[in-house]
């Protein structure tokens, strides 16, 4: 029965194909043959010394429950000390040739007795069972094979384009966290030293992140020759290390402690090579301790060549990615030193500007003390100029022509408290329209065509000294909108410019135009006037003060002298009689050219000759125009109560009134206003 049987056996095991073939096979015609109740087959694992269960899939059968004890020794199999009164077991040692393949247990219940015909065919089924074991292992090999080549070639073309960590990561999560089930991983690069191993790539999902070591871990350098890593260095094959076992030796390095401490309980470790240079490995975690068959731990090693090229190119692109951010940075490094010398270039250029102002200045600096005028006239203006430096007023300096406006200008800035800081001048008349508000106010490169380069203006320039606009008469409309707002709001904005500046100047006008006159007439803004009218000073013309006609002479005649090398200590009085007829249309700088030319004409220690225009050309040279009217005491009083209230705004008493401006109790001032005629009409 068993010899017919196992004919028929014959056939249905060339038919066997796979583990799940088999032992169907061994539980249905074997078991109705030999008369087991249960029976299993282990095979021998990787490391030669445990067995594992071939039909790992049978979850419910009672190998199942003793597996964990049965895999850890090749020894005979032993059964469960639970189930060792209810079950009787038989091992087979199945071979192939020599070699052995596994081990066949049929488990008998406890109180059967098994027939001697079946001890005595026992060995020949093993010697069936045993081909048909390596038949199916090698046909299951052969669909492996298949299958990782499969895997393979999908990975091939994942790792293919890997070119930042991330995308490293994507793979490993989404397609080998799948194909091995495994619970945690990181990738380990060797340093430059060649003697250590960083952390390259961690799981996101790290089983061990929360330990309170794991951060400083994933940041240190671990020596390659810690018995683990050289291990891993050495062979080519994964590496397994059952973390239980190095528990109870006690003997684990700290990364191991840390995964162990973290539920981790085995590790599997490759190396990662190219062209067999090692450059790192690769740690696959398992939280429930499960081997892995050899056909997984041999698809592991031909990842790990992927592996390895990914990682290399990961940081090839890193390396030009930091050396891009280097160009990028010796890029904007040269943007930054570029802006810097265009700035020093502004700054030298400003500080030549000030420069050359200065040197300008010190050129025509005229001293106080040189200012010559004994007359009452000169010495009201010099009670004025006392009076008005010392302060941070606007002053507004009227008089013709050469009478001394700038020389005035010079000497309430060398006594004011601005008098280290310096006193920058402004001819509105001398300068182009287009040019005067640049001038004034600056302008930013490129604002207008011929900017060239950014300027900073004259306000900036004199920020916390003194501007002294020249000829302010003669200042275009529409920059004397904008002087008002520059005076009223202390800042000004550069042309083209999109910020305010504020600036701290004081602000001398002069002009040699009835002023009163052009605002009358609508040339000069009123605003504007009352702005810079708050402490007017009129120079006289020298035909009205006569009497400093012959110190001013004698001083010319001195200062000229003393540069042209000359010995000329006199004038004819005769030639002093003419100068004192004389009308001065050019007031004081026609004096002082007068007497330069007569000094160069002059041979002998006395001026006898000093070149008048003849009567004719006196009157072609005599200004057509009067300059300021001559008004009485009275006028001129009423004139300047008048532009004090409208300055006060109408207020008369009280703080910031009037009458404390002009320096007078306030019955004072209603008095004056009452003999004046000065009603509120006329300021309100
Ligand atoms: N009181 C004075 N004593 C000595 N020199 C004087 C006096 N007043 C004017 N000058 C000289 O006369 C010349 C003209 O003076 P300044 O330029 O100050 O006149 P100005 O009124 O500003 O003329 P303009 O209106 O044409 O600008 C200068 O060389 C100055 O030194």
């Amino acid at each position: 029965m068993i010899c017919h049987d196992a004919n028929n056996l014959n056939v249905a095991c060339l038919r066997v194909r796979s583990a799940k073939q088999l032992f169907q096979l061994l539980n249905d015609r074997l078991k109705r043959l030999l008369g087991y109740t249960y029976t299993t087959i282990f095979l021998p694992g990787t490391n030669k010394t445990t067995l594992y269960n071939y039909f790992s899939d049978l979850q419910h059968h009672p190998f199942a429950r003793s597996a964990a004890a049965t895999t850890s020794s090749i020894n005979p199999y032993l059964l469960h000390p639970a189930d060792s009164k209810k079950w009787k077991p038989l091992q087979l040692d199945l071979l192939n040739g020599e070699k052995f393949i596994g081990r066949w247990i049929l488990l008998y219940g406890a109180q059967e007795t098994v027939s001697e015909t079946c001890l005595e065919s026992l060995p020949g089924f093993a010697e069936l069972i045993a081909a048909t074991l390596t038949n199916s292992i090698d046909y299951e090999e052969m669909l492996d094979r298949e299958k990782e080549n499969d895997i393979i070639q999908s990975l091939n073309i994942d790792f293919a384009t890997i070119r930042q960590k991330q995308d490293l990561l994507k793979v490993i999560h989404f397609k080998l966290k799948n194909l091995f089930d495994f619970s945690d991983q990181f990738v380990a690069v060797i340093n430059d030293d060649k003697l250590t191993l960083s952390s390259f790539l961690q799981d996101t999902q790290s089983w061990a992140d929360e330990h309170p070591k794991y951060k400083q871990s994933v940041a240190a350098k671990y020596p390659l020759n810690d018995g683990v890593f050289n291990k891993v260095i050495l062979s080519k094959d994964p590496q397994v290390f059952d973390l239980r076992q190095q528990h109870a030796r006690g003997n684990m390095p700290e990364y191991f402690q840390i995964l162990y401490d973290s539920g981790v309980r085995m590790v599997f470790m490759v190396g990662l090579h190219v062209r067999d240079r090692m450059i790192g490995l690769w740690c696959i975690c398992q939280v429930d301790g499960q081997h892995m068959s050899s056909g997984q731990l041999q698809l592991i090693r031909k990842i790990s060549v992927q592996l390895s090229i990914a990682v290399e190119n990961i940081k090839a692109n890193e390396a030009i990615a930091a050396k891009e951010e280097e160009g990028r940075l010796l890029l904007r490094m040269s943007d930054d030193i570029a802006n810097i010398h265009d700035l020093i270039k502004r700054y030298k250029q400003q500080l030549e500007e000030k420069k050359i102002y200065l040197e300008e200045e010190i050129g025509t600096t005229h001293n106080y003390a040189e200012i010559i005028g004994n007359g009452p006239e000169m010495q009201k203006v010099f009670r004025l100029v006392s009076k008005v430096a010392g302060t941070d007023s606007t002053v507004l300096i009227l008089g013709e022509t050469g009478t001394g406006k700038e020389l005035i200008a010079r000497a309430i800035h060398n006594n004011s408290s601005r008098k280290e800081r310096i006193m920058v001048k402004v001819n509105c008349a001398t300068l182009p329209v287009h040019l005067v508000e640049s001038e004034l106010f600056g302008h930013e490169r490129g604002s207008f065509t011929g900017a060239i380069e950014r300027r900073i203006g004259k306000f900036e320039l004199a920020n916390h000294g003194t501007l002294f606009l020249d000829e302010i008469g003669e200042l275009p409309p529409e920059l004397q909108v904008k002087l008002l707002r520059a005076l009223q709001e202390k800042e000004i904005e550069r042309i083209g410019g999109k910020t305010t500046i504020k600036v701290d100047v004081r602000i001398i006008a002069a002009t040699n135009r009835d002023i009163e006159k052009e605002v009358a007439e609508g040339r000069f803004r009123n605003d504007l006037y009352y702005r810079l009218n708050i402490f007017p000073i009129c120079l006289p013309p020298l035909r009205s003060r006569t009497e400093d006609i012959p110190v001013l002479a004698a001083h010319f005649m001195q200062r000229f002298s003393k540069k042209l090398g000359k010995q000329i200590n006199k004038i004819s009085h005769s030639k002093l009689q003419e100068l004192l007829q004389y009308s001065w249309p050019g007031n004081i700088r026609e004096l002082e050219h007068l007497v330069e030319r007569s000094i160069l004409l002059t041979t002998g220690d006395t001026i006898t000759d000093i070149p008048l225009p003849s009567p004719r050309q006196q009157n072609v040279s005599q200004p057509a125009q009067v300059y300021f009217s001559l008004k009485t005491i009275d006028e001129n009083e009423r004139e300047h109560i008048l532009n004090t209230l409208i300055y006060c705004k109408g207020k008369i008493t009280g703080e910031g009134g009037a009458a404390q401006r002009l320096g007078v109790p306030n019955s004072t001032l209603s008095s004056k206003m009452k003999r004046l005629g000065i009603r509120k009409e006329h300021f309100k």
